[in-house]
């Protein structure tokens, strides 16, 4: 089963009444790719390329009866999957297979849920979805399910994301959600539309367990701790969590004693806002308090922002996080969420046509922050961020040579510092069409688009050329290095 955060029913739809719609769910016109309408409305529909698999737009059927009452708030997200988990249940089309993968799922319940907080969390999930299936299909016996459902998703639902990782929702998958997890794993799930692939991240022997992660194991032990109690209710004793908070993602650049005073007040100002969340914990000194507090108010202010549809103001809004990590004194580049708040702040300096500043920050999470946080080269996430640095750096290069387009001032710049932008291109796509393989398969669609742009790169320079680039002469690829340390924060 699939399903999406953001609603948008048929709004979508009457929005724009006199154009075809295409799909609402990746926003794609849909041309090449085939669109589906809803069994529901009839009028919004969706690709088969990112929102496939039926379920989804048969999901969209009570979303959608849902939506038109305007008495409604926005669904919760627990309560929008229990619901299509249901609808998917109880109609026809979906295979006997997959409804019998679903029944076989176990169940979180009242049993298993060990904080009050979390069981009262729980049962307004089930009373939600129960009501609101009730009023869309008052006789259907599904309704009776709705607790055992909504325990299954609890247990066995993974994070959705785009094929670039962005979180989309949630996925439940029989085949997926029966890997247990490490923090240390030994696979990774990604989603590789219309597909789910389980990698390898090291050799696995036969009859050895498979595990992947289903948080982000970048993070610290304490906040990895209180999201798998939250989300999944077990507490972790992986491999990693087995040493206990003093791993490199614990670590500080600095001993917290040394935290810049002016953000002394920025702790109070945090500590007096949210109540202390376990997540935040770093230890029971006046410093790590103050510290716990500020790095609460970091991960809320990220977490924020990352839906924040104004890119301008999230890029002030991204890079105000980074100066106060910075500022702290105290915080590593890999210490998350200053690691990923990077990685965000680039994205959106792609969107707004930032080029040059994008590739700095782009270039100091490829050399100094990924290899450390993800120490495979071909680390799923670590091969999506240079793919992500290789389209940067081909877009910088065609800019500069297309007189119709406006060029970027820090591109500019580089153009007139005679920066050669083919031997990066090409050293790093090499490297990618290799390291792309092993993490995503021969057969996926990010092997095929990073296969594609190599091939490109080799007919257009000319393997002549390219041997030449390779022999780098002019020492371009010291010089591209020296721009992960270009920027102060
Ligand atoms: C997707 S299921 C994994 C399959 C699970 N073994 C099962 O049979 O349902 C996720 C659930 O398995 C349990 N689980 C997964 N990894 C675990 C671990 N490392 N330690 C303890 N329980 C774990 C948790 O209850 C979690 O909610």
């Amino acid at each position: 089963m699939w399903t999406q955060k953001a609603a948008r029913g048929c709004a979508t739809h009457s929005a724009s009444p006199n154009k075809e719609p295409g799909c609402a769910g990746c926003q794609s016109d849909g041309a090449g790719i085939g669109v589906k309408a809803c069994t529901g409305c009839k009028k919004v529909k969706y690709c088969s390329r990112v929102c496939q698999k039926q379920a989804w737009t048969r999901g969209h059927k009570n979303e959608c009866t849902l939506l038109k009452d305007p008495s409604l708030p926005p669904l919760p997200s627990s309560v929008r999957a229990a619901l299509q988990l249901a609808s998917l249940m109880s109609s026809t089309s979906a295979s006997e297979e997959d409804k019998a993968g679903i029944l076989r799922l176990e169940a979180h319940d009242r049993s298993t849920i060990e904080q009050y907080s979390d069981i009262e969390q729980y049962e307004v999930t089930v009373a939600s979805a129960r009501d609101l299936f009730g009023r869309v299909s008052p006789d259907d016996p599904e309704a009776f399910k709705i607790r055992d459902y909504v325990g299954k998703i609890l247990r066995n639902s993974l994070t959705l994301t785009t094929p670039t990782l962005d979180p989309m929702g949630i996925a439940l998958d029989p085949i997926a959600c029966s890997a247990n997890h490490s923090c240390n794993p030994n696979a990774s799930v990604l989603f590789d539309c219309p597909r789910i692939l389980m990698r390898s991240l090291v050799p696995i022997k036969k009859d050895e367990e498979v595990f992947i992660s289903y948080i982000d194991n970048t993070d610290p032990y304490y906040r990895r701790q209180a999201q798998l109690k939250t989300r999944y209710c077990f507490k972790c004793e992986c491999s990693k969590c087995r040493l206990g908070p003093n791993q490199r993602e614990d670590k500080w650049a600095q001993s917290p004693e040394t935290l810049n005073t002016k953000l002394l007040n920025l702790a109070a100002l945090a500590a007096a806002r949210f109540p202390t969340d376990p997540a935040d914990y770093i230890g029971d000194s006046k410093a790590e308090k103050d510290l716990s507090a500020v790095q609460g108010n970091i991960y809320r202010n990220y977490e924020g922002l990352r839906n924040l549809k104004d890119n301008a103001q999230a890029i002030k809004e991204l890079e105000n996080v980074m100066r106060i990590c910075k500022d702290s004194g105290v915080w590593p580049i890999t210490r998350q969420p200053y690691a990923n708040v990077r990685v965000d702040l680039s994205a959106r300096m792609l969107d707004e046509g930032r080029l040059g500043l994008a590739l700095f920050q782009m270039a100091k999470t490829y050399f100094l922050i990924d290899p450390i946080l993800y120490p495979q080269d071909f680390h799923p996430v670590r091969v999506l961020h240079t793919w992500g640095l290789a389209k940067t750096l081909v877009a910088a290069y065609s800019s500069g040579n297309d007189p119709s387009q406006e060029v970027d001032p820090g591109v500019e710049e580089l153009f007139q510092r005679e920066f050669d932008f083919v031997v990066p291109i090409w050293r790093i796509l090499k490297k990618l069409s290799v390291d792309v393989v092993k993490s995503h398969g021969s057969g996926s669609n990010l092997t095929f688009m990073v296969h594609s742009l190599t091939q490109q790169v080799r007919e257009g320079v000319g393997m002549e050329n390219l041997r030449e680039i390779e022999r780098d002469p002019l020492h371009m690829w010291r010089e591209f290095e020296r721009w992960a340390h270009y920027l102060q924060y």
